[in-house]
């Protein structure tokens, strides 16, 4: 019995695990931190986060990986990722500045988002990033002013949207035709002619997102040959294109009985199809990268048996972590201090007043008591990134551990952290 728990826990993370029934992670105890920092209380482990660049490095040897900064926005974790040689997917003047401040070279910074500001784009133009990946026709016009304003010619992708259904929840399928992200791929040549005639803008790639939380890597392939497709046509007519961005996409393991598939998988499926391309790679992912580094510690408050439905009622909320309340997202549940092998069948439930604010609905886990502590897996990508003050409720506190050493790396916020702003 332990012994299985054990391989699963591997499964999600190498890092994690029971010893003497009490949960590590990197070696470190997690009971220990909560009691020392408090809960709600997120956890990374670095040596996670380096291993999974390294893998997609490996896998894509020739690639450019840009670790997408929304997944998670924390400035240690992308400096981390900044040394094992990525560069950085941002989507917000925000996150390009957090890209900065971690130590990103701008010529490894790429910039999609459907409604980037004037302001945004100005900053992205000053800093000479990489490459934007233009969304709709009216950016090219607004990044050729841009760049006619600042004296600089504006590197540009096109992102296409190949109409491929990347089979995950639809509030997270980007490349569909009703999608509101980039530019159809039937009409992508006509903009790329348009781009090249405005003379502030230099076109350098293409740029094609399909969703997140894959896990099957079948519609990359459907997509990968579309953009190829275009790829060929762009060439023929002239065009110099030196980036194909691939964006980001691939799953990770949230349910016991599901995948973590690996970078590996990706090369493999999509590779085939790239073989007579010339330009470079550029891959974007964030939820492969960071989503299985974190966990999230909760501390259980109140334990309610209505008779009809049990409740565990913890101290972490979905203004901590929203994915189960909008995506009604799983996310494994473990106890950091085992007890016995009796198990109860629970909603798990936060402090919010929200009948949506739910970490898990009619779930079996270990029975528990008041003041245990319990272990959100599965929590480092769109886990604090999506956080908010709901209810007024300070934002959780971070923690990166690398091989037994601990760093706060956002310490927990206080009520005048929420209310500064509203004062000054
Ligand atoms: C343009 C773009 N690139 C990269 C990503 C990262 O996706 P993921 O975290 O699924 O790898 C996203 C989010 O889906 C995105 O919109
Ligand atoms: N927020 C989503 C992922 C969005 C991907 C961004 N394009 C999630 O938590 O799964």
């Amino acid at each position: 019995m332990v012994k299985l728990k054990f391989m699963l826990l591997k499964e999600y993370n190498p890092y994690l695990e029971y010893k003497n029934g009490e949960l590590f992670l990197e070696g470190v105890s997690l009971k220990e931190l909560a009691k020392e920092y408090g809960t709600p209380l997120y956890v990374y482990s670095a040596s996670y986060i380096r291993d999974r660049i390294r893998a997609y490095k490996e896998a894509f040897p020739n690639a450019l990986i840009c670790y997408a900064v929304k997944a998670n926005f924390n400035p240690h974790i992308v400096a981390l990722t900044k040394e094992e040689g990525a560069g950085a997917d941002v989507v917000s003047g925000g996150e390009l500045y957090c890209a900065l401040k971690a130590g990103v070279e701008p010529s490894k910074i790429v910039y999609a988002g459907v409604g980037k500001t004037l302001q945004e784009i100005t900053f992205a133009v000053e800093k000479d990033i990489l490459m934007f990946n233009v969304e709709s026709h009216m950016e090219l016009d607004v990044l050729n002013e841009v760049g006619e304003r600042l004296g600089k010619k504006v590197r540009v992708a096109i992102r296409v949207n190949p109409d491929v259904d990347p089979r995950t929840h639809p509030y997270i399928s980007t490349g569909m035709k009703k999608s509101k992200f980039g530019i159809d791929i039937k009409q992508a040549k006509e903009e790329y002619r348009y781009a090249r005639s405005l003379k502030n803008l230099e076109v350098v790639g293409i740029h094609c997102h399909i969703g997140s939380q894959i896990l099957d890597v079948s519609p990359y392939i459907e997509a990968v040959e579309k953009v190829v497709g275009l790829y060929e046509e762009l060439i023929k007519d002239g065009f110099d294109i030196k980036y194909i961005d691939l964006g980001g996409g691939l799953g990770i393991k949230y349910q016991p009985d599901q995948a973590n598939p690996e970078p590996e998988d990706l090369a493999k499926a999509i590779m085939p199809s790239l073989r007579g391309v010339q330009a470079k790679l550029i891959l974007e992912p964030g939820r492969s990268i960071v989503g299985n580094a974190g966990i999230l510690l909760t501390q259980v408050q109140f334990l309610k048996d209505k008779g009809h439905k049990h409740f565990v009622i913890v101290d972490a909320g979905m203004n901590d972590l929203i994915r189960p309340a909008i995506y009604s997202a799983y996310h494994h549940i473990v106890p950091v201090v085992e007890r016995d092998v009796k198990y109860i069948k629970t909603d798990v439930v936060g402090p919010i007043c929200e009948t949506g604010d739910f970490l898990a609905l009619d779930r079996e886990i270990p029975y528990v008591e008041r003041g245990d502590y319990l272990a959100v897996l599965s929590a480092g990508a769109y886990g604090f990134a999506m956080s908010s003050h709901y209810n007024a409720r300070p934002k959780a506190c971070e923690l990166l551990v690398e091989k037994g050493k601990v760093k706060v790396i956002r310490r927990r916020e206080t009520y005048e952290d929420i209310f500064n702003a509203c004062f000054s």
